[in-house]
């Protein structure tokens, strides 16, 4: 992989590389744009096989950030860490402290949270070294874990996109298949249940399976089978690129809306799901929950606040296929319109020369 031709190919501004043998920490920082403001993002730990492969998860799941806070409306920049290792065997205490210092040694720049492999107490952790870190513990005053946050934007960005694709916004007797069943998809599934609709899971976890099933009489199907079921809603609610040439032609879905970060393969499979007349809720608006609640916590954190604001992504989700409709243009590359057209209006806005920084006028 050719890094420098790759970060200026998609306009990435730092990647850091941070190692520490003592508690064997290898994490890569990748901050993508911060043009909005400091980058925030999650740190994901992940066994992943190679390093390329864990740097361009890195890059990619940065630049989802850019555009997620930006479609959020929220004044903070992209970026997003990879911690290499198994997230159930190779944690301790050293290791997220001296993320922390790494942190801290940006002074600002990036601003971190949980991911998948990553929890709340890692965060708390990560705090003992520096206060660019969210998603604390409640005790602290702070938001705590995300994911029944990102839950709610995902039902009620799943609501909106169901009006769109059926005429009316209600779930009752709707079937909704669920890919991946865990920290988000739980909470998913139980506002789902409570509006009356029916549910499939699958999860390669049987006790994250038997959970859903038990709580909510939700039908157990094989991982390989979730595409092709007789489903009203698709909702991958697991891990990226679940959206490809092999799973396109299974899909009976007219809607897919889930909580998964890149679930396009590539933007081609956007184009294919489009042409194809389904309703496809984009990734980084309908699962940007979890990012607006943590972002809270830099003004204070208020609970209140920050559900209302969540539920507007069902507003965000009727404006995108709004403009999807207005401009002929697939949904995601409505919502990639609404972020880089409010990164372009507020770069524009805060050009203005303004005296504080390092400047040669400070001399004066
Ligand atoms: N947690 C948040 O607040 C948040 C916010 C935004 C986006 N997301 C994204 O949502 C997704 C889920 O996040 P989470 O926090 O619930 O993670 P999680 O790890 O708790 O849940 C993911 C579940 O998917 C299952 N899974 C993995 N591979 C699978 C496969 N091939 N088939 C079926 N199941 C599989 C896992 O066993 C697990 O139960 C991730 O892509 C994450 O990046 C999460
Ligand atoms: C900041 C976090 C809550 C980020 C979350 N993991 C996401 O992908 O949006």
């Amino acid at each position: 992989m050719e890094i420098f031709k790759y970060m200026e190919t998609y306009d990435y501004e730092q990647l850091v590389f941070c190692q520490d043998k003592t508690s064997g920490l290898k994490a890569i920082i990748a901050i993508h744009d911060t043009t909005l403001g400091p980058a925030l993002g999650g740190t994901r730990m992940w066994n992943y096989a190679t390093e390329e492969e864990a740097i361009e998860d890195a890059l990619r799941l940065a630049k989802g950030m850019t555009y997620k806070n930006a479609a959020a409306g929220l004044n903070l920049g992209g970026g997003k860490t990879v911690i290499i290792g198994d997230p159930l065997k190779d944690k301790n205490e050293e290791m997220f402290r001296a993320f922390g210092r790494f942190i801290q040694g940006l002074n600002g720049r990036y601003i971190t949270a949980e991911d998948v492999g990553t929890t709340v107490a890692d965060m708390d952790l990560i705090h003992e070294e520096t206060n660019y870190v969210t998603g604390i513990s409640e005790a602290f005053g702070s938001s705590g874990n995300p994911s029944p946050v990102t839950a709610y934007g995902v039902y009620v960005g799943m609501k909106a996109a169901a009006k769109e694709a059926f005429g009316s916004d209600s779930l009752e007797g709707k079937t909704v298949a669920v890919q991946g069943v865990g920290n988000v998809a739980y909470t998913l599934c139980e506002y789902l249940h409570k509006e009356g609709a029916k549910l499939i899971v699958a999860d390669i976890n049987q006790a994250s399976v038997d959970r859903a099933v038990n709580a909510f009489g939700a039908v157990q199907v094989d991982v390989n089978d979730i595409y092709s079921q007789d489903a009203d809603i698709f909702a991958p609610c697991a891990l990226g690129a679940i959206i490809n040439d092999n799973t396109i032609p299974q899909l009976k879905a007219k809607v897919i809306a889930g909580s998964a970060n890149n679930q396009l393969r590539d933007t081609t499979h956007g184009d294919i799901i489009h042409e194809m007349g389904i309703v496809y809720a984009p990734d980084y608006v309908i699962n940007s929950g979890g990012v607006i609640n943590v972002a809270d916590e830099l003004y204070g954190y208020n609970a209140e606040r920050a559900m209302k604001r969540v539920a507007t992504i069902y507003d965000k989700i009727e404006r995108i296929f709004e403009i999807s409709k207005r401009d002929g243009v697939p949904s995601y590359v409505a919502a990639d319109r609404l972020a880089e057209e409010r990164i372009a209006r507020v770069s524009k806005s805060r050009s203005q020369f303004l005296q504080n920084g390092k400047h040669i006028l400070n001399g004066r």
